[in-house]
């Protein structure tokens, strides 16, 4: 078994958590409510801001051009394909780029991102592809998952959604975090890998949490 074929093991009942999220089954089967999305949407883009920072910060700590290639690819992705999708639906949710760009960020969406530029800034690129990883892994599989419901791929509001993250292209940016990591776990020993798995289980749960706060619309008790 591959590194990260036993870290997505560990981490199944919380994966299993999120695909079962009403949140992400509304976005499935086209109930969820619009406010709820909304609220994610506009989170969910000052999060890909900082997900971008930490790709920019593989860009750094990559041994060679390739993998630096990889994560330039991947930062291209997110901030010119992904965030292209927030910006569509926030026009169509009357978000203007203005207020989409001042969302301040709530408690899980701050915490999160925190962990990742923790991670990211501890120098190494085993870490930082370990707290990314549930990212844009757990995300193709729910989009593949979604888009195997009946009209979800083509539901009027929620497909175009459904379309971006079941892609080959978001496929394909997970697939490579996959091997590279499984590259670089080769060298480690047994409790460099405990620390990775326990990085990955950690934003496993956030990514949970993400869900679950957007379908809350969870903001600062106190503002
Ligand atoms: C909380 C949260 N987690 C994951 C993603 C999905 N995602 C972020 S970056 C990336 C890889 C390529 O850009 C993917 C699939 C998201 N949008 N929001």
């Amino acid at each position: 078994m591959s590194f990260t074929q036993r870290i997505r093991l560990r981490a199944d009942a919380i994966w299993k958590a999120s695909h079962d999220h009403p949140f992400v089954q509304g976005i499935g089967n086209g109930t969820l409510p619009k406010e709820s999305f909304k609220y994610y949407m506009k989170q969910d883009y000052k999060y890909l801001i900082e997900y971008s920072k930490v790709m920019a910060m593989g860009v750094v700590l990559a041994p060679d051009l390739k993998t630096m290639s990889g994560f330039a690819t991947a930062l291209d992705e997110t901030l010119n394909t992904e965030m292209e999708l927030h910006r569509t639906y926030a026009e169509r949710l009357g978000v203007s780029r203005e207020e989409l760009e001042a969302t301040v960020p709530g408690p899980v969406t701050l915490a999160y991102s925190s962990a990742m530029l923790a991670e990211a800034q501890k120098g190494s690129l085993a870490e930082l592809i370990a707290s990314i990883l549930p990212c844009a892994w757990s995300y193709y599989e729910i989009g593949k998952a979604l888009a195997a419901l009946p009209g979800a791929l083509d539901h009027e509001y929620y497909g175009e959604w459904v379309r971006m993250y079941s892609s080959e292209d978001f496929g394909s940016i997970a697939d490579w975090l996959i091997a590279t990591l499984d590259q670089l776990a080769e060298s480690k020993s047994a409790e460099e890998l405990d620390r990775l798995e326990a990085i990955f289980l950690n934003t496993s749960r956030y990514e949970y949490m993400f869900w679950d706060m957007a379908y809350k619309q969870e903001s600062w008790p106190v503002a």
